[in-house]
Parts: C-alpha cells; structure tokens; sequence
C-alpha cells in the first residue's frame, strides 16, 4: 500500500524512479531495500510498460521486476505497508487501474510489453495494447 505521492491509496509494487549513475537493476534492488527492507540475488525484468497520461507530456516506462525469493522479513516503510495476498484474492479495485490486465500475465508466468494511455483522472484508460511474449524484452519503449 502506498501511503504518500504518486499513486497514494494503491496497492503497487516496490519501486521508483531511476537514479543518476546506476541501472535500471540496480534502481529495483535499492527500491525494494528502500521500501520493503528485504533484498534479493535474483531479479527477473519480466514486464516493460508505457504509461501516458492526458495533457502530460511525460510518459513513464515502468521496468517490471519479479523475485520469488527474498532475505529478511517485509516490514512497513514511511511509503509502503506490504501486505500479503493470494492469486484468488488480489485486491484490483484498489489497485492501478492497468493492473489488471498485465499481473495475471506475470502470474501466468509469461513476460509482456504493453502501453496504456490514462485520462488525467489516473484511473480511467483511454487506450490500451498488451502483449504477452516469449522472446527476450526489449531493453526500452520505442515511441
Ligand atoms: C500508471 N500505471 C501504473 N501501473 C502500475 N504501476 C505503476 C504505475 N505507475 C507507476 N507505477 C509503479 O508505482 C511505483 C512508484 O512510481 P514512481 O512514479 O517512481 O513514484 P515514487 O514516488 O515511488 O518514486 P521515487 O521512489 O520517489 O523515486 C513504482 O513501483 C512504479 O512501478
């Protein structure tokens, strides 16, 4: 749950912004140590997204991370509170409002590339294309 800026009051995944000098790997290691304190050797990029959202002009490419192992126990950060919930039961009206489409992909064990285009609202979507694949991702978005 995240419980200040950008996507409040939703249940998101561990992350953030890129910093100056380190990877896009690197960036999700030290997110998740941020705001879950747990750590992992093993992080597979598994989604590549583009977000847009209307009258902005900035779209955000979401690298997306899965580990199914992990070292230490998830506990509450100023910007997270982790909570544990089964396949069956995933809380999606209280989630991104893309989520939906692209998790059970994940969950299927599949990767995917997709974009989705928001109203300023973020939660309505204008437009959508999706696609699960078998070949390696692409390293970015190609506008
Ligand atoms: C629009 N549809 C979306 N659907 C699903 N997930 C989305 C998302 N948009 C952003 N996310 C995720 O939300 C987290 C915070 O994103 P982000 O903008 O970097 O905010 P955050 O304030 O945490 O950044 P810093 O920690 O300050 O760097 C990060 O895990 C990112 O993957």
């Amino acid at each position: 749950m995240k419980k200040r800026g950008f996507g409040h009051g939703k249940f998101n995944g561990f992350g953030g912004k890129v910093e100056e000098g380190e990877t896009i790997l690197q960036g999700a290691h030290r997110e998740l140590e941020e705001e879950a304190f747990v750590t992992t050797p093993e992080l597979h990029r598994v989604g590549l997204l583009l977000f847009t959202f209307e009258n902005d002009p900035k779209a955000l490419e979401v690298h997306v991370f899965l580990t199914k192992t992990y070292n230490g126990e998830p506990k509450e950060s100023e910007e997270m509170r982790p909570e544990w919930f089964s396949y069956d039961a995933i809380p999606f009206d209280t989630m991104w409002a893309d989520d939906k489409y692209w998790l059970p992909i994940l969950l299927q064990g599949k990767r995917f590339v997709g974009r989705f285009d928001l109203k300023q609202d973020q939660s309505t979507i204008i437009k959508e294309e999706l696609k699960a694949i078998d070949t390696e991702l692409p390293s970015e978005w190609e506008l």
